[in-house]
């Protein structure tokens, strides 16, 4: 592996990323390393993603947007693993555990994994770098986070994004080696606290979204983020995760931009619940798993999180939007600073 660099976002020469995952995100920051001079291999299992991406296009998952050539796509994940430097993984939150499971024995030991991804496994409720330190445990973990929407990021529009891991020096390193002109990497030392912002502000992104199509009103919207962010806070401090990156880009960063446009998957799948209407075959909506195990996680550690607690009762069938607005809005009273 390379020395580790943490001067200005100049100095980086090429290196070999593997991204592992075809989808939005995956096609996305590919293309972003691309830009920032790294030699890009990206893994989809759907021989037809690979074959498109190589006539420099993903029609499923990035519509529109004409990839600039260089990305190597292949459905070998050994193929795109070999030699590399450093593995963004960025399946779905839910597929990571199998994902790993494919990649393991073929992940050179000691390059870092950096988590892209946003969610907490639903069955086991483990961070999503738990996972990868079990399935790897010779490789370090870090997680880039943050407001970022694949398609901004695609088109090369300006995005600001965290990159966090427990050595503050490889996190600094990441950051450098993957900032470019349009993509400014902060970087952090707090890698719970960067994962919990960006698994929990999907699941405010799903009430936004349905505030929004069961017309409760602009004041209902603002209150509900204000409050869900306090959730996220007390979840946060239960998991370790310092108030200040949860006060950055990875937690009310993303939180903003998400819980106030439709671009967002999640707040789309919201609004198409506050309307009634179907919610098969919407886009990956990583909040939906998320408000299951989030509820379950607060329940167990008697965390207040009513917010959260509602999605998920919501999603399950359990209560309607209506019946969660009026047990939102009837339980007793406190004072606002009662975190
Ligand atoms: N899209 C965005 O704007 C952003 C997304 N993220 C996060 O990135 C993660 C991925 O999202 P995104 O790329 O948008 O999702 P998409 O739905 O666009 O794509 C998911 C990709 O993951 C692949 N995949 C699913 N399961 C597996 C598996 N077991 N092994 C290998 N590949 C698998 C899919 O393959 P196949 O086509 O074969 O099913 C597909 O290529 C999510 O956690 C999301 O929250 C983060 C920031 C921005
Ligand atoms: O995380 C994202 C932007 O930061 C993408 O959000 P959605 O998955 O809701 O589209």
């Amino acid at each position: 592996m390379t020395e580790l660099v943490t001067s200005g976002h100049e100095a980086p020469s090429g290196w070999r990323v593997a991204v592992l995952g075809g989808g939005a995100w995956g096609t996305a920051l590919a293309l972003a390393m691309l830009r920032a001079g790294h030699f890009v291999r990206l893994y989809a299992r759907d021989p037809e993603t690979v074959a498109a991406i190589d006539r420099g296009e993903n029609p499923r998952y990035l519509p529109g947007i004409a990839l600039q050539p260089g990305i190597v796509a292949t459905t070998d994940i050994a193929a795109a693993l070999d030699g590399a430097d450093c593995v963004l993984a960025v399946a779905p939150a839910q597929a990571l555990r199998a994902m790993l499971a494919a990649a393991r024995h073929h992940v050179p030991s000691g390059i870092p994994l950096v988590l892209c991804a946003k969610g907490i496994e639903r069955d086991t409720g483990a961070l999503l770098s738990a996972i990868v330190e079990e399935a790897l445990p010779n490789n370090p973990v870090a997680a880039l986070s943050g407001p970022s929407f694949a398609t901004d990021v695609a088109r090369g529009l300006p995005t600001a994004v965290v990159v966090a891991a427990r050595d503050a020096d490889l996190a600094a390193d990441l950051a450098a080696r993957f900032s470019a002109e349009n993509l400014r990497c902060y970087s952090s030392d707090d890698l719970v606290g960067v994962e919990i912002g960006g698994a929990l502000k999907n699941v405010f992104a799903i009430a936004a979204g349905a505030v929004t199509g069961a017309k409760l009103g602009a004041s209902a919207q603002a209150a509900m983020v204000t409050r869900g962010f306090v959730e996220l806070r007390r979840i946060g401090a239960a998991f370790g995760a310092r108030p200040e990156t949860l006060m950055g880009l990875s937690g009310l960063g993303d939180l903003l931009l998400t819980c106030s446009s439709a671009q967002s998957r999640n707040f789309a799948y919201g609004l198409a619940l506050g309307q009634g209407k179907p919610l098969a075959g919407l886009p990956l909506a990583e909040g939906v798993p998320t408000a299951a195990i989030a509820a379950r996680l607060a329940a167990e550690r008697g965390i207040d999180a009513p917010i959260i607690t509602a999605v998920a009762a919501i999603l399950d069938g359990t209560v309607t939007i209506g019946q969660a607005v009026t047990a939102l809005m009837t339980r007793p009273l406190k004072t606002e600073t009662d975190i």
